[in-house]
């Protein structure tokens, strides 16, 4: 029985022109259900592209990736799209939400498009936009952007949340706000979360911490107490 994700020996190169970079180098991890997982490396260690092959946006050159039991190395460019679409929520630095839409139909149009999603309006209530569904991006804070984007993902009600330095354009207060929501949701919901950082002091506040460095797993531990995001400094 492999785990809930499991990387195996995953390679990853970039051709540009006559170089070849090796993005990741044989990197193997493990992360069980319902886990709050947290990947961190400095910059250019590979964490993007860990991302980006467990979302299915991008596919390995070698190794396999495994999640809920199926192989997602071996998928077709089709069977990735609906893998994106159906079983994968993503958190961006940057939310990406949809100008012109307000936070509702936000929400909305990324649920509408798949199998079995959650209400738009509960799951905006459930991270505390209740009075903020009818608004604009343009009109939210960039704490409250993020629990947009952060609703817009868990209204697909998906297999696996990735988050891809969810705190990076906020202030250090508000991040952790984020984080807490992030933490919350694994917890109640049992959803499992992969969020990507630099930043170590993070590592206190997950189930498990993959620590990438030049294209390889350094270290993969276990958290038996995991800290509350509160107690965290940086
Ligand atoms: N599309 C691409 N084409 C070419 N090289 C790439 C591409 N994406 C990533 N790389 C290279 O692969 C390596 C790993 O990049 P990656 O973005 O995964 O690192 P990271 O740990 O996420 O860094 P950061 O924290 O700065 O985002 C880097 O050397 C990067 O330049």
């Amino acid at each position: 029985m492999s785990a809930f994700v499991d990387f195996k020996d995953v390679v990853k190169r970039y051709r540009m022109g006559e170089v070849e970079i090796t993005a990741l180098d044989g990197v193997s991890f493990q992360v069980e259900q319902g886990e709050f997982a947290i990947v961190v490396g400095p910059s250019g260690a590979g964490k993007s592209t860990i991302l980006n092959i467990l979302g299915g946006m991008d596919s390995c050159d070698e190794g396999r990736v495994v999640v809920d039991g199926v192989e997602v190395s071996a998928f077709t460019q089709r069977q990735l799209t609906t893998y994106r679409r159906n079983d994968i929520g993503f958190v961006f630095q940057f939310y990406n939400l949809v100008q012109n839409l307000t936070a509702l139909e936000n929400v909305e149009l990324a649920s509408e498009i798949c199998p079995h999603p959650l209400e738009a309006a509960a799951v905006l209530r459930g991270v505390g936009l209740t009075k903020r569904m009818n608004n604009f991006p343009a009109q939210l804070s960039g704490g409250e952007q993020q629990r947009v984007a952060i609703a817009r993902a868990l209204a697909k009600n998906p297999k696996l949340l990735l988050c891809d330095e969810p705190t990076g354009a906020l202030d250090d207060r508000t991040g952790k706000t984020i984080l807490k929501l992030l933490q919350d949701t694994c917890r109640k919901s049992g959803m499992t979360v992969v969020v990507i950082t630099h930043n170590h002091a993070l590592t206190a506040m997950g189930d498990r911490v993959i620590e990438v460095r030049d294209g390889r797993v350094a270290a993969m531990k276990r958290n038996a107490r995991p800290a509350s995001v509160e107690s965290l400094e940086w």
